[in-house]
């Protein structure tokens, strides 16, 4: 059966960062808080959630998917085969089956959950948080058009939402799941070089988060390449190119694309962890 449902019941199972950020996302994209539970570990989280946005926080993950024509999943990678365990028997056929866990395969999902469930795997970003997240997601084999606009639909409050292929979802993971944490280094660290030079640590803060914010907006609205938009800070002989040369002397640079690449290994380590072993004995 094909749940095509505007807004079914949902599941959010891992009430974290990330489940936060999706029991938000639905609320602002329709769902009223009847019409979605979180589960938890922890009673005392789960209560914290449902106090503030009102949704039910329910437990166990198997009752919790009983009634959820849309079940989100956002407990820790490692968790995630546990959950299927838990959750396969009383997943309702058609269920959609939402995962934003990174590097764990949809055939993990396939293997585990009744046959012919439909699974999205979904990248988000915590920008999510504040309507300026950046999310891909991807279709398992079940996975129809109408079950990634249901994905979609969930989404919309979060920002930006690209359909990619699963094969892309590690690279994702390393630039925009990840890619928070790069640019809240950078302005840390333009901050903290702010304080060096004599600004309090309120004003250098904020002028490094309205500076990186600017630029982001720039690129965004003019399309302009980000070199393109460099080359106008950079005055000949000025102070913009004395930077950016530090930047170079110092591999920031190839720092960055280091970073990225490790991220996109261990998302790979993830999923390969995840996977059933060769002898199919998980
Ligand atoms: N944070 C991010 O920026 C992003 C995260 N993700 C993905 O989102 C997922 C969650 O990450 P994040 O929110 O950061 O992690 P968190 O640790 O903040 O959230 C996971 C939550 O799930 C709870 N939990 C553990 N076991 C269960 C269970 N069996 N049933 C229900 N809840 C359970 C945890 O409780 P306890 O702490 O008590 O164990 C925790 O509160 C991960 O798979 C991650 O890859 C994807 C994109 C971005
Ligand atoms: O750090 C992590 O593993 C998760 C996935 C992407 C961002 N946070």
């Amino acid at each position: 059966m094909t749940q095509t449902t505007a807004r079914p019941h949902a599941a959010v199972l891992g009430g974290g960062v990330m489940g936060e950020a999706l029991v938000t996302a639905l609320l602002a994209a329709g769902w009223t808080a009847d019409d979605v539970d979180v589960t938890e570990r922890s009673a005392a989280r789960a209560m914290e959630l449902s106090g503030r946005y009102g949704v039910r926080a329910a437990d166990p993950n198997a009752k919790a998917v009983k009634g959820a024509g849309l079940v989100l999943i956002a407990v820790k990678p490692q968790v995630v085969p546990d959950v299927l365990t838990e959750i396969a028997p009383t997943l309702r056929p058609g269920t959609l089956v939402v995962s934003v866990a990174a590097g764990i395969p949809v055939a993990v999902y396939e293997a585990a959950l009744p046959e012919g469930t439909p699974v999205v795997r979904v990248m988000p970003n915590t920008p999510a948080l504040v309507g300026k997240g950046a999310s891909a997601i991807a279709p398992g084999t079940h996975a129809t058009d109408e079950h990634l606009d249901l994905a979609e639909r969930a989404l919309a409050a979060t920002g930006l939402v690209v359909r990619v292929a699963e094969r892309d979802l590690d690279a994702v993971t390393a630039i925009s799941g990840s890619g928070p944490a790069y640019a809240l280094y950078l302005i840390d660290a333009m901050a903290e070089a702010g304080v060096l030079l004599g600004l309090t640590r309120d004003l250098a803060t904020r002028l490094a988060v309205a500076t990186v914010e600017g630029s982001a907006a720039l690129a965004a609205q003019t399309g302009d390449h980000p070199v393109v938009l460099r080359e106008r800070v950079s005055s000949p002989g000025g102070t913009t190119v004395a930077g950016v040369a530090q930047l170079d002397a110092h591999g920031v640079r190839a720092g960055v694309v280091a970073a990225a690449r490790a991220a996109y290994d261990r998302s790979r380590e993830l999923g390969a962890a995840a996977a059933p072993s060769p002898r199919g004995d998980r």
